[in-house]
Parts: structure tokens; C-alpha cells; sequence
């Protein structure tokens, strides 16, 4: 018998010198006339082994692409998904390679390519795994991975959730995800509480906002019970804390938190945060959290693209055993692009108008019930580029400077006062606004409206020229 860790050890000792790999690939002649047959084997095996979710995570997205003596390629769906098939699958595949051709057959794994990688959205409808029941982890048992629909902006934000949900406490600690609003962080949260749960029903699961840890310390403080707060926040395998945006200005609770998140890292229990923006972008956070949040892994959601809206749609549909036309649906995802709980919204919007109306769902109907709310139906025409040239042209700048990456503050403020105005004035996405200022993150975007809403207030000549080019927009 071919000993299956000399196999794995080689696959290891090779696993870096890819391009031996393909050498080899070129020499070999292909050993299996019909591939689909063997990927279902190992597909059979590995549905013996791995829980339903990891299973349509990892290898469902997969995809064998050739087979030969020496090698198979398998398309994975992202770097990510790679480096997890490496570390955690590859052994295995040549284990039941082994065992179908008694050859010994090394994986390559390739990364499919980003325009092709949308095929590979999850949209299967059934929900087939049953939510913890157990209230004391404040759980939504609507937020489950089966309920998560996978698209390229969360594919990565998926895939790190289900391995700590698996594997807690021991890849990425702490794991930090962060994204705009209504895009799925809090759902992702949920999820890994339940699927942890799932696999150990003793495990101690905590979900909080940061208020309502903020809140907890503070009752604490005021009915002497801080070794009863202490108690209950660091005997945890598991805490999630959602929306850490909010720590900013609290010393007190980042002080508290700080202790918590040093117990628990050192007892190597799993901690996830959220927040809308980076660490490091949170005003006001302390130095020494934003470093150790920096060592697990910070993942960003981004907004989900049209086949993952409708993806999500239908799925909400079906849920609530909704009849609506392919096309409907897609023209309500086509007018909600930034925020699936506005999505959401959306449908929910649509489905009471046809309630009332005693219509059946149809696009007109759906047209008719969003007038009030899609983007098209705000007062004004105005376009991102007329606001970017009445800006540079108020501040005597040129349109590369606004658009540009200049960090000098005469070309700074008025940028970031365009930013400001698209928002303001403009029905476009954050990431939009970020692609037109010279394809620059949502995240900068936010700062820059925040920084300029904050300042108005401060600032008279700042007000008077923003209440200036507002005027001549005007005309
Ligand atoms: N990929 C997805 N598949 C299915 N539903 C989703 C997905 N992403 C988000 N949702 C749904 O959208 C709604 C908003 O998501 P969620 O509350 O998780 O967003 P969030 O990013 O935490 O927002 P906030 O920043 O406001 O806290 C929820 O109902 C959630 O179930």
C-alpha cells in the first residue's frame, strides 16, 4: 500500500513549486477518460467528511478542469478559496485520487477568472439546516450560512466565516469584517454562532452590539457588578460584537474591552467584530486596539452585484412563497444597488401594494409601488462630473486634481467637498462616488462626507463656499 502520508508529504515538499507542477503537467498524458465520474467520487467522499456548509463552500465551487498521470487542476474561485484547498484539502484529494486510480495524483489549483467567477453565486434555494435553539447566544435564526446568499462581494467575508465557525480560535483571531450598511456583517455574524453551535450545542456564544457592551460596563460600573460583567463576557468560546464604529469617543468601554479581548485571545476563544469601516478609520479608537485587531483577519463586504441581488430576491421570494416574474425581479434588483436591507425593503414594498391593489406582481406593478423610493425619483439630475467641475472650477483647480491623488490641501478639501455634494445631491452609490473620484474606496468617500459635515458646522468660510457652488448647481 502506498503510504498516503509519504503521498501527502511530497504534495507538501511540492506544494510551492508550482510551476514544476505544470512541467509535469505538460509531460503527463491524461490517465481518466471521464473526469466528471472521478470528481464525483471525490465529491461522494467529501460529503462524507465535511459539514453541509463546508461542503458547498469548498467544494462545490470547485471545478475539475483536467487530470492527468501526474496532476488534476481544480478551479477554485478565489485566492482564498486556494490557499484553503492547500492547507486544508489538497492532502485529502490525493488521498482519494490514490484510492480511485491507485496513482499517486498531485493537485494544482487555479483561480477561476474574475469575469467567469459570478457563475459561481450561490443560489440554492433550500434551507436545510435547522437554527440553534438556543436563546441565550441572541441569535436571529433567520441569519444562517443557508440563508446567506454567496456573491462576489462577500465570497471572501463567506469563506472566513465558516472557517472560524469550524476551526474557532485558530486561523484568524480576531476576525474583522467591515462594509457599508445593509451588506450582510451582522447576518455573517449570526451565522457563525449557529453553525459553532451547531457543531458544539456546549459552546458559549455571545452577540452584542457595542452598545449594548457599552451599556452592559456601564450598569456594571453604577450596581458594582463588574466581576458578574467580567464573568460573563470573558467565559465565552465565542463573542460577537457587531457595529465597533460606535467604541469611538467611549475611553471607558475601549479600556474594558481591551482586558476582555486580551482574556479571551489568550484562551484562544474565537472573537468577530464589525464595523463600517477599518480599524484604523474608526476616529478615536485606541492605538492598541486598532494594532490588535490588525492580527486575525480584516475582510471587507462590498456591495453585492445585480446577479447577486436578484440571487438574494429570489431567495427572499421563495421564503415567502412569492409568485414574481424573472423580469420583475431583476428591475427591482436593477434599482437597489448599495444595501440589501433596502432591497429587502423593496420587496417587502411591492408585496404590500399588491396586496392592496389585488394585482398579481408584474414590473409595472412593482414600477408603480417603488416611485416613491428608487434612486431615479430623487429631485435632482445632477451628475457626479457637473458637481466635480463646478467645484474645481469655484476653488480655480483642475478636474485631474479632483479626481487625482494629490494629498495637498488646497486640491484635499475641495475634493473632498465634491464628495461631499455627489452624496448630498446625487442618488449614486458610495462606491459609484468612490469610482468617479479616481476609483477610490466607499470607505474615503465616508470619511470625506463625514469630515466635511462635521466641519460645516465649525467653519463659516467653508459653509458660505459649499452654500456657493450649492447655487450655482442650482441654476
Ligand atoms: N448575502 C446575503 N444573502 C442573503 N441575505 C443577506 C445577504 N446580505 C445581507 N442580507 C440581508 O440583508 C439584511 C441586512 O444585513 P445585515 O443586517 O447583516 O447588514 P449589516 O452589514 O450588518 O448592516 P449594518 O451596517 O447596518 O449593521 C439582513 O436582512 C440580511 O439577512
Amino acid at each position: 500500500m502506498v503510504n498516503y502520508f509519504v503521498t501527502t508529504r511530497l504534495y507538501l515538499k511540492n506544494l510551492a513549486a508550482t510551476e514544476v507542477f505544470r512541467h509535469e503537467l505538460e509531460q503527463g498524458g491524461d490517465i481518466v477518460d471521464d473526469l466528471e465520474s472521478l470528481w464525483q467520487y471525490l465529491k461522494s467522499k467529501f460529503q462524507q467528511t465535511l459539514t453541509k456548509v463546508g461542503f458547498d463552500t469548498w467544494i462545490e465551487s470547485a471545478a475539475p478542469i483536467r487530470i492527468t498521470d501526474k496532476n488534476i487542476i481544480i478551479e477554485v474561485p478565489s485566492s482564498f478559496h486556494k490557499d484553503y484547498w492547500e492547507k486544508n484539502i489538497a492532502t485529502k484529494v490525493v488521498e482519494y485520487l490514490y484510492e480511485y486510480t491507485g496513482q499517486e495524483i498531485l493537485p494544482i489549483f487555479v483561480i477561476k477568472n474574475e469575469e467567469t467567477s459570478a457563475n459561481h453565486i450561490n443560489e440554492t434555494e433550500k434551507i436545510t439546516v435547522e437554527p440553534t435553539k438556543r436563546k441565550d447566544a441572541l441569535l436571529n435564526d433567520k441569519y444562517t450560512f443557508d440563508t446567506f446568499v454567496i456573491g462576489k462581494g462577500n465570497q471572501m467575508a463567506h469563506a472566513a466565516a465558516l472557517v472560524v465557525a469550524e476551526d474557532p480560535g485558530m486561523l484568524y483571531n480576531p476576525l474583522f469584517f467591515y462594509g457599508g450598511v445593509g451588506l450582510g456583517k451582522t447576518h455573517l455574524m449570526h451565522a457563525i454562532g449557529h453553525q459553532m453551535l451547531l457543531l458544539n450545542p456546549e459552546a458559549k456564544v455571545k452577540y452584542v452590539s457595542s452598545e449594548t457592551f457599552a451599556n452592559d460596563f456601564i450598569n456594571s460600573i453604577q450596581t458594582k457588578s463588574q466581576e458578574k460583567f467580567r464573568t460573563e463576557y470573558r467565559n465565552v468560546d465565542l463573542l460577537l460584537v457587531d457595529d465597533i464604529q460606535f467604541f469611538a469617543d467611549k475611553e471607558g468601554t475601549q479600556e474594558e474591552f481591551f482586558h476582555t479581548f486580551n482574556a479571551l485571545y489568550d484562551d484562544r476563544k474565537q472573537i468577530v467584530l464589525t464595523s463600517d469601516r477599518l480599524p484604523n478609520e474608526i476616529p478615536k479608537l485606541q492605538e492598541r486596539l486598532v494594532s490588535r485587531f490588525a492580527w486575525g483577519l480584516s475582510v471587507d463586504i462590498t456591495p453585492p452585484d445585480l446577479e447577486t441581488r436578484i440571487a438574494i430576491l429570489r431567495r427572499k421570494a421563495n421564503a415567502e412563497r412569492l409568485e414574481i416574474p424573472p423580469d420583475t425581479l431583476s428591475y427591482i434588483a436593477g434599482q437597489i444597488d448599495s444595501n440589501i436591507r433596502e432591497l429587502e425593503g423593496a420587496l417587502v414594498r411591492v408585496q404590500a401594494y399588491a396586496a392592496i391593489e389585488s394585482k398579481d406582481i408584474s414590473t409595472s406593478l412593482a414600477a408603480d409601488a417603488l416611485k416613491s423610493i428608487i434612486p431615479s425619483s430623487k429631485p435632482s439630475t445632477l451628475s457626479i462630473q457637473e458637481i466635480q467641475k463646478a467645484v474645481s472650477d469655484y476653488f480655480n483647480i483642475t478636474l485631474a486634481d479632483i479626481t487625482g491623488k494629490k494629498r495637498i490641501k488646497s486640491i484635499v478639501v475641495p475634493r473632498q467637498i465634491a464628495m461631499y455634494l455627489s452624496r448630498e445631491l446625487t442618488s449614486n452609490s458610495l462606491p459609484k462616488i468612490g469610482a468617479e473620484f479616481g476609483g477610490k474606496d466607499h470607505t474615503t468617500v465616508i470619511h470625506a462626507y463625514e469630515k466635511i459635515d462635521h466641519q460645516l458646522h465649525l467653519d463659516d468660510d467653508l459653509r458660505r463656499s459649499v452654500e456657493d457652488i450649492k447655487e450655482k448647481l442650482a441654476r
